[in-house]
């Protein structure tokens, strides 16, 4: 076998279906693009018809298979709209990535049932409503990868992110439950873990360029992160050269955990 068909057997996602939520920006935008890139149909969720029609837009550009579904994650008709509309789109899935996400910031103090229920909602019933609903789909065809986007802040307290740390700490048990319900059926199930990378999601800090490169300072390898540096790991755990790896936390942080 010749080196371009090796890694092509074990990369590529060439016929394979994925949905990825909060494709339409950030981080979720460059994992659309690289499973897209990688081979798979992607349909991208979110909530933004102007983001969601450029990215599709980009996608198609680019030669690739792409379709966009807009859906309010927040409730449970939204993503019943998203799982029927990604469906509707490609068929059923073969991965599934869960990347969107709030970040609601009041201080732990004054966290209110309002930020509470909406970042649960979210950033963990969606992800585990979208696993219910494809999951079994996977285990029965006999293969399936599903990914979630969780959070440095799942691992360590961070000021006003309470009830964002709790989801994202969630998201990686659930992970492991759905691991060890679906790997025995060739479904892997794994986290991304993130460190600082500046998004949309904390445009907040955009203003405090002080607090930004003290995180920088923070990792191993000087900087912080850019929603590129999620593409190979992405297509990693999409891919059938993670096989072996179910039920993980996967750190992409520049190495801000490692000590
Ligand atoms: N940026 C960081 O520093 C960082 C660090 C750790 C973890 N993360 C995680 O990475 C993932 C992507 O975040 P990002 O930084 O790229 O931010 P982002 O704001 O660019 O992306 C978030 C996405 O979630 C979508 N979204 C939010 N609420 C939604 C809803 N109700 N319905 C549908 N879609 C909704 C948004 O439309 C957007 O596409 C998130 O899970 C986030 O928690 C980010």
């Amino acid at each position: 076998m010749d080196t371009s068909t090796y890694f092509s057997e074990l990369f590529s996602l060439d016929g394979r279906v994925a949905v990825v939520t909060g494709g339409s920006s950030g981080i979720g935008r460059a994992i659309a693009e690289a499973l897209a890139r990688a081979g798979a149909a992607v349909v991208v969720v979110a909530r933004r018809e102007a983001e969601l029609d450029a990215t599709v837009g980009e996608l198609r550009a680019l030669g690739c298979r792409a379709a966009r579904v807009s859906a309010d994650l927040a409730t449970r008709d939204g993503v019943r709209a998203a799982a029927d509309g990604a469906v509707a789109a490609f068929g059923e899935p073969d991965i599934l990535v869960n990347c969107a996400a709030v970040n609601l910031r009041p201080p732990f103090g004054e966290l209110g049932e309002d930020v509470w229920d909406t970042t649960m909602a979210v950033n963990l019933d969606a992800p585990f409503l979208l696993g219910q609903r494809f999951g079994p789909g996977m285990a029965e065809r006999g293969h399936g990868r599903i990914i979630h986007v969780s959070s440095q802040q799942a691992h360590r307290a961070f000021v006003q992110s309470g009830a964002y740390g709790v989801s994202k700490g969630g998201l990686e048990s659930l992970a492991r439950s759905q691991a060890e319900a679906w790997s025995p059926y060739g479904v892997t199930c794994n986290t991304l873990v993130p460190g600082f990378v500046m998004t949309p999601l904390n445009s907040h800090l955009s203003a405090q360029p002080g607090k930004v490169a003290a995180l920088a300072d923070r990792t191993l390898v000087g900087r912080n992160g850019l929603p590129g540096d999620f593409a190979g790991a992405a297509v990693f755990l999409a891919s059938r050269a993670s096989a072996y790896v179910t039920g993980q936390s996967v750190y992409v942080d520049g190495g801000f955990h490692a000590h």
